[in-house]
């Protein structure tokens, strides 16, 4: 039986796939534009929203890149990531790996620094102010160049403690994961963990080579891996997690409508998926409300339900504090639906 919507929200979870840009609400947006006298191209939040009609990734990307202009100072990044915590938490969040995009701040001349110290104002006390903990992901552009890019890996050095892993997002096709080759290695020698996006828009072969050429550990999306069953199975032997985001592959069409989800499939093929918002400002809901829509439309029992919530803390970079993520784990095997 499908659990009623309020029992899904405090069914403790992870949130693996979030870009903290894409948590940036219309009202927010509007606030911050006045805080720092930018004028943004929409009269008011009504407006705004009129604006959010997708026809793919990159309609959206552009509105996304547009809306980070009001973005500026380390208080902006922090009041960011404070809205987005405490959603979150409201949501059942008890912790949340983060990503954010440097080098769209850095075109703007925001520094690495305004961004990473900011967020860290929230992030370093989210267990006390939200009871939820963190970590952060620096995601490379891959419609930017590798130079680019490498050049954002340096940036970052000054803030590693800061950072636990990199990803790869923005616009897939024709931007192979073989392009990040050389960063990736630096990363991977310099103790940071990684992940990709990987068949979201782009073919079965972009996982495969993030798996093989960026040593990936976790692939964001990753839905059109069920285009190669050969694929599949080796996501399930090497218990390879994907990371999920229902609402967004609805609203950017990746998929029709959501009960043509391909979740069920890929559960009952034994792949470890997580449910994630993705940009949850942007498609419709935070994760809790991903978890709630994905069971009304697919018809996901306690179970699945169970086991999406205990993926997300296995999926963690928790190896860190293997007792916090055991403490996580008891709370999802002992969470009563109600
Ligand atoms: O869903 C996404 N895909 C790729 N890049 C992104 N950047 C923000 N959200 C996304
Ligand atoms: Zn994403």
């Amino acid at each position: 039986m499908k659990p009623p919507y309020d029992a899904l929200m405090p069914l403790p979870k992870a949130e693996l796939h979030l870009h903290i840009e894409g948590t940036l609400e219309p009202e927010l947006a509007f606030a911050l534009a006045a805080r720092n006298g930018v004028t943004l191209p929409y009269a008011d939040t009504e407006e705004l929203r009129e604006a959010y009609r997708f026809d793919d990734l990159q309609s959206f990307l552009n509105l996304y890149y547009e809306l980070m202009a009001v973005l500026r100072t380390e208080r902006d990044f922090e009041d960011l990531a404070n809205a987005y915590l405490a959603r979150a938490a409201a949501q059942g969040v008890r912790h949340a790996e983060i990503f954010f995009d440097p080098q769209a701040h850095l075109a703007r001349g925001v520094a690495m620094g305004t961004v990473v110290e900011g967020l860290w104002r929230a992030l370093g006390r989210s267990e006390d102010n939200h009871g939820v903990s963190t970590r952060l992901i620096l995601c490379f552009l891959r419609d930017e160049s590798a130079e680019s890019a490498m050049e954002t890996l340096d940036a970052a050095k000054p803030y590693l403690d800061r950072i636990t892993g990199v990803g790869l997002d923005s616009a897939e096709v024709g931007h192979p994961p073989v392009k990040f080759r050389e960063v990736y290695e630096a990363a991977a020698a310099l103790g940071l963990r990684r992940v990709a996006h990987a068949g979201e828009e782009g073919p079965p072969q972009y996982v495969t080579e993030a798996l093989d050429v960026l040593g990936v550990e976790r692939v964001d999306h990753g839905l059109r891996c069920m285009e190669d069953a050969d694929l599949v199975e080796r996501l399930v032997r090497e218990r390879i997690p994907l990371t999920l985001c229902p609402l967004s592959n609805v609203r950017l069409r990746t998929v029709d409508v959501l009960a043509d989800h391909p979740l069920p499939a890929m559960l009952d093929a034994g792949l470890l998926c997580t449910v994630n918002s993705d940009d949850p400002a942007y498609f419709g809901g935070y994760v809790g409300d991903n978890f709630d829509a994905a069971a009304s439309a697919l018809g996901l029992g306690e179970d699945r339900l169970r086991e999406l919530a205990r993926n997300s803390f296995l999926a963690s970079f928790l190896e860190d504090d293997e007792e916090l993520r055991s403490r996580y784990l008891a709370e999802v095997e002992a969470y009563e639906f109600p």
